[in-house]
């Protein structure tokens, strides 16, 4: 029997968390530079020794890179929440998830970021005051990475050191092949291009690239983009000049995954191509990678170099067919707690 003075506890319920990479709180100098410095100094992203790495970082990387990233993030900040879109978009997937369980009153969702706020620890803490006796984290990158989603992870068990009382934590595994989500991108592009008054003649699947480097140490990333640009492929029966793959957002002097989507847009232009569409099927939410990167930049060197006609195909974000895919994964990774 309880005795009287037991303090009351919550418990039976079970947290959903999903989480993205991370958000600076401002464009200016210093919120940039808290943001690159928490985000630069994760070893699962640069994974360089520390004494090559530092001295380059401190010394000119978070010196330099914060004014100007900063300027690219005002080009593309949500001024009506004053803040970025990945921050927009993760809560209101949380929000609509939220919406999807209501019937499920155990079920408590929530969101949180891998770098700034709201922290993953902060977070596993609220639901764990909420009652949650068990977590399913969920780092929203369909296609695994080490530097993205086993950096979620490391976090994520990381906060349950701290804990006494700690919850069952579960992950979510890559989703890069599910036929949901192959349909869901497959309905998404043919409804973008159904809006343009033309047709491209090649399309272009840009995800984030990470160093060869990772890749030969034996990350699967390489070949689960590949099988997803397969798979789109297939389901929308292209071929492989009118749907191709290629690799963004390069950083440091390594080389990275290819073939470069910069590169390949000029490229495609100067091969006397006129018209292509892009899509980023690796990002659940447009961020700075795809509202600058290439919905600004890559259609300003396409029109550079003499292409005519680009389109950037938003990403999933929180559409309603973005929300089954997260909806269906949630729910299939969740059997067995609810
Ligand atoms: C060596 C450095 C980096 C690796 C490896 C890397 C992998 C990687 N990143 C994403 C998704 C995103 N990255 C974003 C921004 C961003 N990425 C890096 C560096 C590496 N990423 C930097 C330094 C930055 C910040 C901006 C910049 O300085 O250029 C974002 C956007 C975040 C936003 O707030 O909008 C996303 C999303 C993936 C999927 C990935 C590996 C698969
Ligand atoms: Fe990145
Ligand atoms: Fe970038």
């Amino acid at each position: 029997m309880k005795p009287a003075s037991h303090p009351p506890v919550k418990h039976g319920r079970v947290g959903v968390l999903l989480v993205n990479l991370g958000t600076p709180e401002g464009t200016d100098y210093a919120p940039m530079r808290r943001y690159l410095k928490q985000f630069l100094t994760d070893k699962r992203v640069i994974e360089w020794s520390r004494v090559f790495w530092y001295p380059i970082l401190f010394g000119i990387v978070l010196n330099t890179r914060p004014g100007k990233v900063g300027k690219a993030y005002q080009s593309i900040w949500n001024t009506e929440r004053n803040e970025s879109f990945l921050r927009t978009y993760t809560r209101s997937q949380a929000e609509i998830m939220a919406q999807a369980f209501q019937s499920q009153t155990n079920v408590v969702v929530d969101w949180a970021m891998r770098y700034g706020n709201p922290s993953i620890e902060s977070r596993m803490q609220a639901l764990q005051a909420e009652g949650c006796e068990r977590i399913l984290v969920f780092p929203l990158y369909p296609q695994y990475a080490a530097a993205t989603t086993a950096t979620v992870n490391d976090e994520a068990f990381k906060a349950l050191l701290k804990m006494r009382w700690q919850p069952a934590l579960r992950t979510v595994p890559p989703y890069h092949d599910d036929p949901i989500y192959i349909d869901a991108l497959a309905n998404s592009i043919t409804r973008h291009l159904a809006t343009l008054d033309w047709e491209p003649e090649v399309v272009i699947t840009s995800f984030h690239g990470i160093p060869q480097s990772y890749f030969k140490k034996g990350d699967p990333y390489y070949c689960q983009c590949q099988k997803t640009a397969r798979l789109l492929r297939e389901r929308l029966g292209w071929s492989k000049d009118k749907l191709q793959v290629t690799f963004q957002s390069r950083f440091g002097p390594e080389e990275w995954l290819q073939p470069y989507t910069d590169k390949t847009v000029e490229a495609l232009a100067a091969q006397g191509v006129k018209r292509i569409a892009v899509v980023n099927p690796g990002f659940v939410s447009d961020c700075l990678e795809t509202l600058e990167e290439i919905a600004e930049q890559a259609a300003e060197s396409f029109h550079h170099a003499g292409g005519e006609k680009f389109a950037h195909i938003p990403c999933l974000n929180d559409s309603a067919d973005g929300m089954t895919v997260l909806e269906h994964v949630v729910r299939r990774e969740l059997a067995g707690w609810v």
